[in-house]
């Protein structure tokens, strides 16, 4: 029994940040992203009598102890559904520009619940995969989906109600979302790692949560409309507003570089000049720069010029969890 998928990255304009529950990987709050047409990743999963454990190939390299206890615990989740106990070999293939470790759990354990759930024969819903993926990394959850994507947080204590659902689809709004690259500095706190300290020690972490339903409301709004500048404006905030949070932490801190504030700048003073940008990071010192399609090389070509930018690649809103075939 064996199966391929394939899920693209997402990048969130209102971001997840904190776990209500780190078991079930149910967020404090709902997060929106939207779903980038060239970065993926596609595996394949093979379940057999023969396989004495689970195993993973990941871009042609084995993976690390901690790495295949994450995806067994993951496919567990998987084998329990479909009433099974048979190991899998997963063989993972990340698309997207290794040297800047844009290396994405979204689309990582979106691919695999998909390919998992399917070799398995499971008919999952697109509700029911996102859920399941959700217990894989929280922001694979909304790469289940293409376009524009919003994850309910849920309210129940299961997190039956805690899943994505699209809002537009990819062809709806063409937006252009350029991953900015800069160098790639020594290697900061994960994402699950900071979120938890940050909402564990951080004092600014309830003035951050109490701004985020207003902030969800009004960027659906703006996509409603198809309002780029209200979008743009809610975005660059929200992720401004997720950084402080973390300068708060005990330990404090912080993943942007010189080369993430060069660009910041860049993006603030060319839409001072009437480019319209914004800007979102993520956890780390890559940029996202959200701008209209007919600004979208203008603004790659100031933004690679910055000395410390390595590359610029232009992305528009992606597909959905797509099924191949060898
Ligand atoms: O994507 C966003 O909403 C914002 C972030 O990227 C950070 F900026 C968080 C992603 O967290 P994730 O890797 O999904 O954590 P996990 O559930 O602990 O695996």
């Amino acid at each position: 029994m064996e199966a391929i998928a394939r899920a693209h990255t997402n990048i969130a304009l209102i971001k997840y940040w904190g776990k209500r529950d780190s078991q079930l990987f149910l967020p404090m709050n709902s997060s929106l992203s939207i779903t980038l047409d060239h970065f993926y990743t596609e595996t394949k999963v093979q379940f057999s009598d023969q396989f004495e454990k689970d195993s993973l190939l990941l871009d042609g390299n084995q993976v690390t102890d901690n790495e295949i206890m994450k995806v067994t615990a993951f496919l567990n989740h998987v084998r329990n559904l479909a009433g099974t106990k048979t190991f899998a070999k997963v063989t993972s293939v990340n698309h997207v520009p290794t040297a800047a470790g844009f290396a994405s759990s979204a689309s990582g354990y979106a691919a695999l619940a998909a390919a998992a759930s399917k070799a398995l024969q499971l008919d999952l819903t697109g509700t029911e995969l996102s859920a399941l993926a959700r217990q894989g990394s929280g922001s694979a959850s909304r790469s289940i989906f293409g376009g524009f994507v919003e994850w309910q947080k849920g309210e129940k204590t299961d997190g039956t109600d805690s899943f994505a659902t699209q809002i537009i689809d990819e062809k709806a709004w063409d937006i252009s979302v350029l991953s900015v690259v800069v160098e790639a500095g020594p290697k900061s706190v994960s994402s699950r790692d900071g979120m938890q300290r940050t909402v564990d020690t951080s004092p600014f972490y309830e003035g951050w949560l109490a701004t985020l339903e207003e902030d969800l409301k009004r960027i659906k709004e703006a996509i409603k409309a198809r309002d780029f500048t209200k979008l743009g404006e809610i975005a660059e905030a929200n992720a401004l507003k997720m950084h402080a949070t973390m300068l708060g932490a005990k330990p404090p801190f912080f993943y942007w570089q010189s080369a993430t504030l060069d660009v910041m700048q860049k993006v603030m003073e060319l839409r001072q000049q009437g480019l319209e940008a914004y800007f979102t990071i993520d956890a780390g010192p890559n940029v996202k720069v959200l701008c209209e399609p007919m600004n979208e090389q203008m603004m790659k070509e100031k933004l690679a010029a910055l000395p410390s930018v390595r590359d610029v690649i232009v992305c528009h809103p992606g597909p959905g969890i797509q099924y191949l075939s060898e």
